[in-house]
């Protein structure tokens, strides 16, 4: 589907433009202390004039068809553009995990590690991400590497996405 550039867009924006709208794929996942899985994904980037995007992916168990059968992980937050090509980045995510990311943009490749991780009393132990993204024949590749649980950063989720 053709994108264009809303009229309204910050021009900060304008090194992220490309992310906005919505994205729907699959994607796999694995770590060494738990099994390897699959999951359907949409995530959201949206803008309201202000030099940010409002992000959120949602997760979900699909059957074979596609059909969403229910839900897995949720994360949302904020993408801030800064000069020179830079981001910042702050995530939530309801299982009492909140991070700070920075990050450099190079053109359609957006690469992403955490300076901050901060944990509720009963989250998992997560101490390190680093996150890539990027547009590749009109998809969204993106890929999350974690350190947790004890474990050196390394691959956790990679997913596929297409414009919705
Ligand atoms: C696309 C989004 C994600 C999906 C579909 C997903 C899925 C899963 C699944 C199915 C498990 C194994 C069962 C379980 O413990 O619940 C798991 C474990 C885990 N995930 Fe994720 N996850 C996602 C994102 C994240 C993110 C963003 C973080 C960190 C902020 C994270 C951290 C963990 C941790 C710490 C474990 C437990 C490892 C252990 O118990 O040893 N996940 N994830």
């Amino acid at each position: 589907m053709a994108f264009e550039i809303p009229q309204d867009l910050h021009p900060d924006l304008m090194p992220l433009a490309w992310l906005l709208g919505r994205w729907e794929g699959r994607g796999h996942g694995d770590y060494p202390t738990i099994e390897k899985f699959e999951f359907g994904q949409q995530i959201d980037f949206s803008h309201n004039g202000k030099p940010y995007l409002h992000y959120v992916s949602q997760t979900f168990v699909v059957g074979e068809d596609g059909t969403k059968e229910r839900p897995l992980a949720v994360e949302t937050g904020f993408w801030r553009p800064q000069p020179d090509n830079k981001v910042e980045v702050i995530l939530a995510h309801p299982t009492g995990i909140a991070e700070i990311w920075y990050g450099d943009i190079d053109g359609a490749k957006i690469e992403l590690q955490t300076d901050v991780v901060a944990r509720t009393i009963t989250a998992k132990e997560v101490t390190a991400g680093h996150r890539l993204y990027g547009l590749v024949n009109g998809e969204l590749l993106w890929a999350y590497d974690m350190a947790a649980e004890g474990q050196a950063l390394q691959p956790h989720l990679w997913a596929t996405l297409v414009r919705a």
